[in-house]
């Protein structure tokens, strides 16, 4: 296993401050940055289809201004994949969109949606771009992946972060095994949705699990003590969890 887990930082609540206003600030390029600067490895973006925090214009200052991958996360939509061909980021994340929801509620469904899915993988594959699909911990969600010719597969924590008690252990449950069959079936491993200091470690430890996204906690936390140190206690936290030392 690689002991190095790696911190994809997403920026979209920085453009939500900044939409409350309609002005330029805070500026989500700026952060991408800063995240930089901090130790991510990557920066990851959702651009909804609603445009309720990132917007076009971000996707494209974010393609050419930072030097670290991006990490688009999108609809499969005409519209969306026209945006990732032209930007060409370094992978795509295909996730579920509902227009009324208030955050990603759940995976998409790669078994059910296979027929629709099937082209738009394809196609920003062939471009170059590293396809992701943001599934719930579910073996037959990861093989419809594998079967959809996606490399890689971001598992979705937020059942996992918004249970309690046993419930919590038996959601840690699911994505120990998914990230297992993840393995088992030769596809990347990365996790994400709603992670916080608190429920980072045991995802952290999964030693197949390669690339953890973060992105609500720590802007909510940049609010008391500053995005920089945001990220750099959440860096020390997976260190920790994957049992490096000095972390
Ligand atoms: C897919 C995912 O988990 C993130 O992109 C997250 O959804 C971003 O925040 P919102 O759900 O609030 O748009
Ligand atoms: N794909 C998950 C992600 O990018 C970050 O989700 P969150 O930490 O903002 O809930």
């Amino acid at each position: 296993m690689s002991r190095h887990l790696r911190l994809g930082v997403n920026i979209d609540h920085v453009a939500t401050v900044r939409n409350a206003r309609g002005g330029p600030h805070p500026d989500p390029l700026r952060a991408a940055k800063l995240a930089a600067q901090a130790g991510a490895d990557g920066i990851t973006a959702h651009l909804r289809e609603d445009r309720r925090h990132i917007r076009d214009e971000d996707i494209a200052r974010l393609a050419t201004g930072i030097d670290l991958p991006l990490n688009l996360e999108m609809a499969a939509t005409e519209e969306m994949l026209a945006i990732a061909l032209r930007h060409r980021p370094h992978a795509a994340c295909i996730v579920p969109e509902k227009r009324t929801e208030v955050t990603t509620e759940g995976g998409l469904d790669a078994v059910g949606g296979f027929a629709h899915l099937e082209r738009f993988a394809q196609e920003l594959g062939a471009a170059g771009i590293r396809v992701s699909l943001f599934v719930d911990p579910e073996p037959a969600q990861l093989d419809a992946a594998r079967a959809l010719g996606a490399p890689v597969v971001e598992l979705h924590t937020g059942a996992y972060c918004e249970a309690e008690g046993a419930a919590r252990e038996a959601e840690l449950e699911r994505i120990v095994r998914a990230a297992a069959h993840a393995e088992a079936i030769g596809l990347e491993c990365h996790a994400g949705h709603g992670l916080s200091y608190e429920t980072v470690g045991p995802v952290a430890a999964i030693p197949t699990i390669v690339e953890l996204n973060i992105g609500h906690f720590l802007v909510g936390e940049a609010i008391f003590g500053g995005l920089y140190s945001a990220i750099q206690r959440m860096r020390a936290c997976m260190k920790q969890a994957r049992g490096i030392v000095g972390a």
